[in-house]
């Protein structure tokens, strides 16, 4: 969010501009054991985007109704559908980029953009060709799978627009391990309803976010620093898979060191997780499986981020 100026709260903008943008530039990332993810072919790079600007100029638009200097919040919508056609990178922190910057050069007196864009997700889908199966260059499947945005904020520097701050997020992963997660040694008193529990099929929803150190890395896709969200998921899945959880608290805690060591050029990762933890109508047996329901509410609720710092206390290395 646009900080205030001179302890004002002031800004305009667009959210919902969904913009569609055609073969975009492939995005390449190095290869983790955690993930077969290596890149994308941008066939459609899609996002839904939010954009608000300020600056002392438009004070008088509020106080006075004085329209000169506001730029309607139509144009803005048409300037970032038309400057998307001109990206020529593979992020979507770089469109976002782009689009602002632009924006500061076209429109003088605006100090500070505000833009977030949620990506909206299409996959390849698979066909028949020689070898077996391969990606369609062609048709692709729109994903209500978990979804990825990236912000920015960005303001008017000495010489260009520079980032002030920015945030990548990872939305709503839904995440069910069947067996290995326990939830036991809690507080026991009056107030205490709930079984400790050994082994219980663990269902959560997951937000990840993270910052890099240098936001450069998250700009440029060809620096070969870039994070791709579907490797941060995937490091997710594993984490899940090996680890036996004695709470989501310890779980999230896992997951965001196993980010950061995998990947230096990040500064921290954020986690906001919800237990959706199935209620057990009949106990598994051995041999036999177990009858689930869906919880009721209330849910329960964990955050927690993990920086460099906790990195270097977790493995006893220097930040
Ligand atoms: O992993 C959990 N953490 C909690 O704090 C909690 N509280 C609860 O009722 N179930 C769980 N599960």
């Amino acid at each position: 969010m646009l900080e205030p100026i001179n302890g004002r709260t002031m800004f305009y903008g667009k959210h919902d501009v969904l913009t569609y943008r055609t073969y975009a530039k492939p995005l390449l990332v190095s290869p983790i054991s955690e993930s077969s993810f290596t890149g994308c072919d941008n066939i459609i790079f899609a996002h839904n985007i939010s954009f608000a600007v300020t600056g002392e100029a438009f004070l008088t638009s509020f106080s006075q109704g004085d329209n000169s200097m506001v730029v309607a919040t139509d144009s803005m919508k048409n300037f970032i559908l038309r400057n998307s056609a001109d990206y020529t990178g593979s992020t979507t922190e770089g469109l976002l980029q782009l689009l602002s910057s632009r924006f500061m050069d076209r429109y003088n007196h605006v100090t500070s953009i505000s833009i977030t864009a949620h990506r909206i997700p299409f996959e390849q889908v698979m066909v028949p060709c020689s070898e077996g199966l391969k990606q369609s260059q062609l048709v692709l499947r729109h994903s209500n799978n978990e979804s990825y945005s990236a912000s920015l904020t960005m303001q008017r520097g000495e010489d260009e627009p520079e980032v002030i701050s920015h945030e990548c997020n990872l939305k709503d992963l839904q995440l069910i391990k069947v067996s290995g997660s326990s939830f036991y040694g809690f507080v026991q008193d009056e107030y205490t309803t709930l079984p400790e529990s050994y082994d219980r099929p663990l269902y959560i929803f997951l937000n990840i976010d993270w910052t890099y150190s240098d936001v450069q890395h998250a700009l440029d896709g060809d620096a070969g620093q870039y994070v791709a969200v579907e490797q941060v998921r995937d490091i997710a899945h594993s984490a899940f898979h090996e680890l036996s959880s004695p709470s989501i608290q310890s779980l999230i805690y896992q997951i965001g060191i196993r980010v950061l060591t995998r990947f230096p050029q990040l500064a921290t990762v954020s986690f906001e997780s919800n237990n959706r933890t199935w209620e057990t109508i009949v106990e598994p047996t051995e041999g036999k499986g177990g009858v689930f329901t869906e919880p009721r509410p209330p849910y329960g609720f964990q955050g927690f981020s993990v920086s460099r710092a906790d990195l270097a206390e977790a493995t006893g290395t220097l930040v």
